[in-house]
């Protein structure tokens, strides 16, 4: 019996990039596929040619064994291919039974819209995902994993048969993640095959059969699960070893000397009241929850957000931040989470988001640029954080995901920063890539840099922060240290108090 879907000797090139050489792979029905490599591997893209959304150089695919050609997504759909991307399709001020049923509304007999029908049809296909979901409010007011499964059901209201989630979980709480993979084991029961994309390891052993292991644009290995574990993953990914992602732990925070010192910071004028000291050269975690207030926190205190109140002093001196770049101006820098809508101009070339509100740097006496500063300043930035690029003049947009994120993250690590705040640094992003980046953090703490990070990765506050505030809906349940830093405590304090 033909497989259910047949990538064969797949290549696609990009200007100065071989994004895919050569690459084949199958999916049977009821299996879910992993598909797993570093950033820029090609992934995404081995998914858009498949879907119809770009068409490949060379090589074709198929559906139970008849080649099929797309000509962009809906087409695609009509054949029963659904994509599931982070950022998704659906529009906000729809509800749920519009966003599904978009474009091809349900009539009835006279011809007239028949929204019960659609209804109908909606819970069907929920009831099908074992989820309950209000249909009555816009989708903008969902979570962010109903939201994805709206997406999927719209798929599946398609007869979707085959489904591709890339990396579905960066954006769910360890909860919600687990109730999208028991909707997935529902889908395998019924017999979808699924292309599951996602930097999580762990992932990959609790929801694939198989995993086909990607390295610049080529095919490494196609193994099932079972006979693989993760450092084997890891080393056919990234090409070598990587023994220890985390940084050998040394603590550079000199606890004698406060650097920042939040007292009283309240978002709203009766919300809970924050208070904070960051010290010298230490890594402090923001945990908790997706949603907890982290984010708030952090954007409150370098004046994105207005805080209704707030004491804060830096170095010893009082400080009012109103506005992001006062805060840059006294060596506060924030990594935002988003980097899309925060973080990037897409179509600039790396170079110039790097160098961006930075140039200063690269003036001379006369106020004139030095443009060759700039340049080797940037790709030295790119190399130590290893972005994938054919050069720092690429537009950032031509870049994958994870690559962006890189040079979000190049940016920063230019700015010479007291204080770095990083959002969710490593989401998107591949394992080797990300044990380079927490050996910069490190160095950065060498050099007497404070960072604060804002990390919904358990391993990564435990592997990396010195102390950790935990947030509970929008305030600071506790602050744990030294034997107190435990992945238990964490979660019984970002839980508010539910779990052991
Ligand atoms: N539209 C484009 N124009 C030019 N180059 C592109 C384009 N899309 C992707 N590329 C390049 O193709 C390569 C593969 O990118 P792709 O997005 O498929 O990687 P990926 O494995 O999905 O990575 P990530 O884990 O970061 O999402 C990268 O070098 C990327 O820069």
């Amino acid at each position: 019996m033909s497989p259910l879907l047949s990538l064969r000797h797949i290549s696609k090139a990009f200007p100065g990039v071989k994004a895919l050489s050569d690459v084949s792979l199958d999916l049977h029905e009821g299996e879910v596929m992993a598909l797993l490599g570093e950033n820029g591997a090609g992934k995404s893209t081995l998914m858009k040619i498949l879907c119809g959304i770009y068409q490949p150089d060379d090589g074709k695919v198929l559906i139970d064994g008849k080649t099929r050609h797309f000509d962009g997504y809906q087409d695609a759909l009509k054949a029963g291919v659904g994509i599931i991307f982070q950022e998704f399709s659906l529009i906000p001020w729809l509800d749920a039974v519009d966003n599904i049923f978009l474009g091809r509304e349900l009539k009835n007999r006279l011809g007239l819209r028949d929204r019960r029908r659609m209804i109908r049809e909606t819970e069907t296909l929920l009831q099908r995902l074992k989820v309950s979901i209000s249909l009555d409010c816009p989708i903008a007011e969902l979570s962010v994993a109903e939201q994805q499964f709206i997406e999927i059901a719209k798929a599946l209201s398609l007869d979707a048969r085959i489904l591709v989630l890339d990396e579905p979980t960066a954006t769910l709480t360890p909860s919600e993640a687990d109730h999208l993979f028991d909707i997935m084991r529902e889908l395998r029961s019924q017999g979808v095959g699924m292309v599951f994309i996602s930097h999580h390891m762990e992932e990959i052993f609790t929801i694939c059969d198989r995993v086909t292991v990607m390295r610049d644009g080529e095919k490494i290995d196609e193994l099932a699960v079972a006979d693989t574990n993760a450092d084997d993953l890891i080393e056919k990914m990234v090409g070598r070893r990587v023994e220890n992602i985390f940084p050998i732990r040394r603590c550079d925070a000199d606890y004698n000397d406060v650097v920042l010192d939040v007292a009283a910071l309240s978002l709203t004028p009766n919300g809970p009241e924050h208070s904070l000291k960051l010290h010298r050269g230490e890594i402090l975690g923001l945990a908790g929850l997706v949603g907890s207030g982290r984010s708030e926190f952090a954007m409150g205190l370098i004046g994105a957000t207005r805080p209704a109140a707030a004491r804060v002093t830096l170095e010893g001196h009082s400080v009012n931040f109103s506005h992001p770049a006062i805060a840059l101006e006294h060596g506060i820098g924030l990594l935002p989470e988003s980097r899309k809508s925060q973080g990037l101009i897409l179509p600039f070339s790396c170079r110039d988001n790097i160098s961006l509100n930075n140039l200063d740097q690269y003036r001379n006496g006369a106020r004139l640029l030095r443009r060759n500063a700039e340049v080797s300043n940037a790709e030295r930035l790119m190399q130590s954080v290893r972005v994938k690029a054919p050069s720092a003049e690429t537009p950032v947009g031509n870049l994958s995901g994870g690559n962006q994120q890189k040079v979000v993250i190049a940016r920063w690590l230019g700015h010479r920063c007291k204080v770095l705040i990083f959002d969710e640094p490593t989401r998107g992003i591949d394992v080797g890539a990300k044990s380079e980046i927490y050996a910069l953090m490190k160095e950065l703490t060498a050099q007497g840099v404070s960072i604060i990070m804002i990390s919904s990765e358990l391993p990564e506050v435990l592997g990396l922060c010195d102390r950790a505030a935990v947030f509970y809906q929008g305030a600071i349940a506790a602050v744990l240290q030294g034997n107190e830093l435990d992945s238990q405590s964490i979660m019984h304090h970002a839980t508010g108090g539910l779990s052991a």
